[in-house]
């Protein structure tokens, strides 16, 4: 199947900034992506260029194989969902969701409608009364009803508490499952989707670090704890993210291909070995690299 998105040595500078630097990756159809990084990592800057509300400075892209500027065709499969959306003062939520209707061919007004019961909006309201967290639900039922075949939903939920994302979680998973369809999924709250993110692209200082099956990613990163020699000897085919050492053990991140004679050397030098979690993962990856994951081991010695 032709990718939905492609992306060629895409350069975004602003004065003085490289917001992207030369980043290169497809997006498939039908998955769900996690587009993740630090705060000013270039995420929102990718998202705005392949929705066409910014420029890139140099390279190529393609959105359902053309440029997406002022293209009707790619525009109308595209819905973009900010994390500060905003919206003409005098419209109702009502108002929204009638709008999003004629935007999106696929609009499923019945599911527009179970969704802003289910996030408790008030359809009459005026969006300027809306509360932070309402704002974000509002924007949530828009790009969930949309059923746009790419969707990209950057940190939507700003305000929203924990009952609301979960039932963003749920109605995105249940919904995605009926109709699938390719989401890219910007967030800080890792370990809050880890369960919904099919592929990981990781954006740190403009450079994409990362574009990595969920799963395989997964058995990549590990923890090893025991004693420092066996730490080190373990360590040394692979390649160290952070290590910590506590009275005499040490209890390293390590990157590499773990299949089970790896594992079994790690059992075999007295290790425990622990999965790292996406957050971890994704934590250690952008401390320890600045794209030179090798040489920049950090070291912490706790006592
Ligand atoms: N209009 C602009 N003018 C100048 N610099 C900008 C502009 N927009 C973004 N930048 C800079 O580009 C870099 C990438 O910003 P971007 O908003 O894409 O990051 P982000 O990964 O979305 O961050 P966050 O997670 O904090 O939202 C940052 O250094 C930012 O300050």
């Amino acid at each position: 199947m032709n990718p939905v998105v492609t992306v060629t040595d895409l350069t975004k500078r602003y004065r003085g900034v490289t917001a992207l630097d030369k980043v290169s990756f497809s997006l498939a159809g039908n998955r769900i992506y996690g587009l993740l990084g630090r705060n000013g990592a270039g995420k929102t800057t990718l998202m705005q260029i392949l929705t066409a509300q910014n420029f890139a400075t140099s390279g190529e892209i393609a959105v359902f194989g053309q440029h997406p500027y002022e293209n009707e065709s790619v525009l109308s499969r595209t819905c973009f969902i900010k994390e500060s959306q905003t919206y003409p003062s005098n419209l109702r939520v009502e108002h929204v969701l009638r709008a999003a209707m004629l935007v999106y061919p696929n609009w499923d007004e019945e599911f527009a409608r179970q969704l802003v019961d289910d996030f408790r909006l008030p359809p009459r309201r005026n969006v300027r009364k809306l509360s932070r967290g309402m704002l974000s639900s509002l924007g949530i039922v828009v790009g969930l009803a949309s059923r746009a075949p790419l969707t990209f939903f950057d940190e939507p939920y700003l305000g929203l508490d924990a009952v609301a994302r979960q039932i963003f979680y749920d109605r995105l998973l249940a919904d995605y499952t009926e109709h699938p369809r390719t989401i890219v999924l910007s967030t800080h709250l890792i370990d809050e989707v880890s369960d919904l993110i099919e592929h990981v692209l990781l954006i740190d200082g403009g450079r994409l670090l990362l574009d990595e099956e969920a799963e395989a990613l997964r058995g990549q990163v590990l923890t090893v704890s025991g004693p420092v020699a066996a730490v080190d000897e373990f360590t040394r085919t692979a390649t160290e993210l952070h290590r910590v050492l506590l009275a005499g053990t040490a209890r390293a991140t390590v990157r590499g291909d773990f299949g089970p004679a790896e594992r079994e050397r790690a059992r075999s030098l007295g290790l425990g070995l622990e999965a790292s979690s996406l957050q971890e993962t994704v934590v250690r990856l952008t401390t320890s690299s600045n794209g030179h994951a090798a040489d920049a081991t950090s070291k912490e010695a706790v006592r």
